[in-house]
């Protein structure tokens, strides 16, 4: 059973680029309405004005916010539920690699993915009045696997993975009406991969940079279409809940089964 998307509101975290910015035209394409969070709003108001003109004004609402800023990332779900009248899918997206500033990267990557998760089922759950919905955590290879270059990067992508996990099963049991997935995508050309900077705690070893560059040989270098496209398909399968999909340029896209 597919999930139409026309009507439906959408709300995506880091939306202004990269792959925030790919789910979020997929999901204007499928004919649904979407809340485009981001930090940067030069980035977020000049995309805004982009789906003006493709989509009409009326399709998006671009919300100024940091993801790791609780009362920021409260209000926004508010606004979003306040335009729409109905919030019925949430990507929670928005992601750095920071491993100096890693506590940066734990409150973006973990700790604003858990409450954006709580927010989602605060506003979806039918005993909330909420219509159910989908929620998408975008977390990465590096969430089922070590990535030795960006030890608290890997360690925040498994929080997600697990975190949502259990929460799909809770949603299901509870009857929420919720489903939670989980989207675990290799390498894709965005500004993430060029903003990485050599970690301080680690000798920056020749070797671990031999190490990443082996690991791009391996798996590929996508474009955010490709993603999207595993994305969408998270969204809309409506017998997916606490599906983990993996996307990557060697082996394609495959669901993940843990032993
Ligand atoms: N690019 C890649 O190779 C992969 C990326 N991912 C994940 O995909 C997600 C998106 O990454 P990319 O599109 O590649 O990165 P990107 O850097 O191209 O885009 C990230 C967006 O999030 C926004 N953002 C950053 N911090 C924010 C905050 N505190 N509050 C609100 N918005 C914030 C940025 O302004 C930007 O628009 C991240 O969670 C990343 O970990 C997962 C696997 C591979
Ligand atoms: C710091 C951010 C840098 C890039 C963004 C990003 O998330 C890129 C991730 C790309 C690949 C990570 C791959 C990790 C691979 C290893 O851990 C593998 O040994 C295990 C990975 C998956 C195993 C699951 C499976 O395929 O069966």
């Amino acid at each position: 059973m597919a999930l139409t998307l026309s009507g439906k509101a959408a709300l995506v975290t880091g939306a202004a680029q990269g792959l925030g910015r790919g789910f979020a035209e997929i999901l204007l394409q499928h004919g649904a309405k979407v809340a485009l969070l981001d930090v940067n709003e030069t980035a977020g108001s000049e995309l805004k004005a982009r789906f003006d003109e493709q989509y009409g004004a009326d399709s998006t609402l671009f919300l100024p916010c940091d993801v790791s800023s609780e009362e920021q990332l409260t209000d926004a779900f508010a606004k979003t539920f306040e335009r729409f009248g109905r919030l019925d899918i949430v990507c929670n997206n928005a992601g750095i690699g920071n491993e100096n500033d890693w506590e940066k990267t734990v409150a973006i990557n973990l700790n604003a993915v858990i409450r954006g998760t709580y927010l989602a089922l605060q506003y979806m759950r039918k005993e909330n009045r909420g219509h159910g919905g989908v929620i998408v955590n975008v977390a990465s290879m590096a969430g089922l696997g070590p990535m030795l270059t960006n030890p608290v990067y890997t360690g925040t992508k498994h929080g997600v993975v697990g975190f949502s996990r259990a929460l799909a099963d809770a949603s299901q049991v509870c009857n929420y009406g919720v489903r939670i997935n989980i989207l675990c995508p290799g390498f894709v050309n965005t500004d993430l991969l060029q903003s990485l900077t050599p970690n301080v705690h680690l000798e920056d070893s020749d070797k671990l940079k031999e190490e990443y560059k082996n690991l791009i040989g391996v798996l590929g270098m996508m474009e955010v279409q490709e993603v999207a496209a595993g994305f969408l398909e998270l969204v809309r399968d409506e017998s997916r809940n606490g599906a983990v999909l993996k996307v990557n340029k060697r082996s394609g896209t495959s669901f993940h089964t843990f032993s």
